[in-house]
């Protein structure tokens, strides 16, 4: 039987009514004994990490995640996060980053209502997530939720009450668990070579969202006070006329500095390309600005966060590495070709 470890970092599955409303409160021994029929499945152990609403989850406690995988890594044959959904798709991505070629699975779950509940998603979402992890082909970070298996750089809250509050974004859904029983629709080759643990990750990430008739004056604030800017668009994407003259003269400063731009779509679904419109193709052209295709905004920030904590990187080999594909997470290369190309 499979040995895996549950760890408990709060969110709804773990909260409790009270005064002030849900707030998390139950132990992970408390939410594991909720659901008795994981005995059939494998032999779980717990530890607990923090207890937050996943509002108040930040970088450190990705690193308190990592730190509990990387201490019993081989001590398990797989892990089980619980985790508030607010920020759980950020979590599932910051960890396809942190914790990169794992033979093992990390996957990551929660509830839209309490496990204490009468009725609750959460029963179900854990022990179909204990069934994917006892499985012999997972591997990597993955989300398991409302009986569908997301690729932990894919996922989006689309919904803030259903049970199927995740979507996979231009992605499909590796498997799904229905009745208790693991239907895999896409396998792929076990990792090879060694799992790798990282645990910097530098916030200085700034998301602007464009809206109709925005103002140019934040641009200088953000451009000195970040190292990276991550622009979420309009459609494909493009930048507003009345915003190019500031827009120019910091993105001159800026990328002299080494500092980052990159471009995203509000869009959710099929990503960005800045060289469709002419709102686009010349300030893609004129900075060399990079572009966040078909990855969803919680990954194009993970990653950004990651690629900037690595030691000795210049521009260059953060732009290779930020088109690298980690965990499925962009799939362009195509586009990403014809940009070297374009340059
Ligand atoms: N459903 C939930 O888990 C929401 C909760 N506020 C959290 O993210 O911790």
């Amino acid at each position: 039987m499979k040995k895996i470890l549950m760890i408990g970092t709060g969110g709804t599955i773990a909260s409790r009514q009270t005064e002030q409303g849900l707030a998390p409160g139950l132990s992970p021994e408390d939410i594991l004994s909720y659901i008795p029929a994981v005995k059939d499945v494998c032999e779980v152990h717990t530890i607990q990490v923090c207890n937050l609403d996943s509002t108040n989850v930040a970088p450190e406690h990705w690193k308190l995640m990592v730190e509990a995988v990387e201490k019993y890594y081989d001590s398990y044959d797989g892990f089980v996060i619980c985790h508030g959904t607010d920020t759980l798709a950020y979590t599932a991505a910051a960890l396809s980053y942190m914790i990169q070629n794992s033979r093992k699975p990390i996957v990551i779950t929660g509830a839209q209502k309490p496990i204490n509940m009468d009725v609750t998603d959460a029963k179900t979402n854990l022990l179909d997530s204990f069934i994917y992890a006892a499985d012999e082909e997972s591997q990597n970070v993955n989300i398991v939720f409302d009986g569908k298996v997301i690729v932990g750089t894919r996922a989006k809250k689309e919904r803030a009450k259903s049970y199927n509050a995740f979507s996979s974004i231009n992605f499909p859904y590796p498997a799904v668990i229905q009745d208790g029983m693991l239907v895999r629709y896409i396998s792929e080759a076990p990792c090879e070579g060694d799992v790798r643990f990282y645990y910097d990750m530098k916030d200085s990430v700034y998301v602007l969202k464009l809206i109709p008739g925005m103002k140019p004056d934040i641009l200088p604030y953000l451009f000195e006070h970040y190292d990276c800017l991550v622009i979420e668009s309009f459609g494909v994407g493009g930048i507003p006329q009345n915003l190019l003259e500031v827009f120019y003269a910091e993105m001159e400063k800026w990328t002299a500095m080494g500092k980052l731009v990159v471009m995203t779509t509000q869009v959710a679904n099929e990503g960005s390309n800045m060289t469709v419109y002419e709102v686009g193709k010349k300030v893609k052209q004129d900075f060399n600005l990079m572009e966040a295709y078909d990855m969803t905004l919680e990954a194009t920030i993970t990653k950004l966060m990651w690629l900037m904590a690595l030691p000795e990187t210049d521009y260059e080999s953060m732009r290779e590495k930020f088109f690298t594909k980690i965990n499925h997470d962009i799939l362009f290369s195509k586009r990403i070709e014809a940009e070297k190309a374009f340059k």
